[in-house]
């Protein structure tokens, strides 16, 4: 079922984030997020997600289904490693072997047993883009997944979410029209503002 959002509107206060905002996430496909800074993309992202209601307008095709998602922050339980942190998520059971592999796939090496907090940054992002791409979904909606990675990372890491969203819907926000070229997106929302 294809995600439709119809002419919803956000305000925080006074300040009028989201206007009228009208699009569709088609289902299967790759969609990209774009706009500057600010101008409402993760707002978006919560009311996809649920966290929020628009003020005006509905969004119709996520209430039955399973989303798995990546923030802009990690939020991983910090004390527990990698692979419990990913474990927790996943309803059937994840050998170390199908880990291992997801691993090599990111270029994440040696994090084994450590606990999160002793992860570098770039590590810890990579350790949350792996427990939604192994979370049992059907879409997975990811907020700049890619920040403070390298670029040969960025693609290495891109290649690995293409092959693991493969028929499920992705919706991703980014800044870089590279992460989106190498998304191959089908469509993109651009969010517009007036300043
Ligand atoms: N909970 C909140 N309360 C008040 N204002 C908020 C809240 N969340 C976001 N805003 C404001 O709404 C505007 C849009 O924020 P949002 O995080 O959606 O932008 P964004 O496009 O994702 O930005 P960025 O690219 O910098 O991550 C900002 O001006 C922000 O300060």
């Amino acid at each position: 079922m294809d995600i439709k959002v119809d002419h919803i509107s956000k305000a925080y206060g006074e300040q009028q984030v989201l206007q009228d905002l009208s699009c569709v996430f088609p289902e299967g496909k790759t969609t990209c997020i774009r706009g500057r800074s600010g101008c409402g993309k993760t707002t978006l992202i919560r009311l996809l997600l649920r966290l929020d209601v628009p003020d005006k307008g509905k969004i119709e095709g996520v209430g039955d289904r399973k989303l798995s998602a990546v923030f802009q922050e990690d939020r991983l339980c910090e004390n527990l490693s990698a692979a419990s942190n990913i474990r927790l998520v996943c309803t059937e059971t994840i050998t170390d072997r199908e880990l291992e592999e997801a691993y090599k796939a990111v270029a994440l090496t040696e994090i084994w047993q450590k606990p999160v907090r002793e992860l570098s940054g770039g590590m810890r992002r990579r350790v949350s883009i792996l427990r939604a791409l192994l979370a049992e979904s059907d879409c997975v909606i990811m907020d700049e997944p890619l920040r403070g990675l390298d670029e040969k990372t960025r693609a290495k890491t891109i290649d690995y979410i293409l092959k693991k969203t493969e028929g499920k819907t992705l919706i991703f926000v980014t800044h870089e029209e590279k992460e989106a070229v190498w998304l191959k997106a089908d469509r993109t929302v651009d969010i517009l503002t007036k300043h």
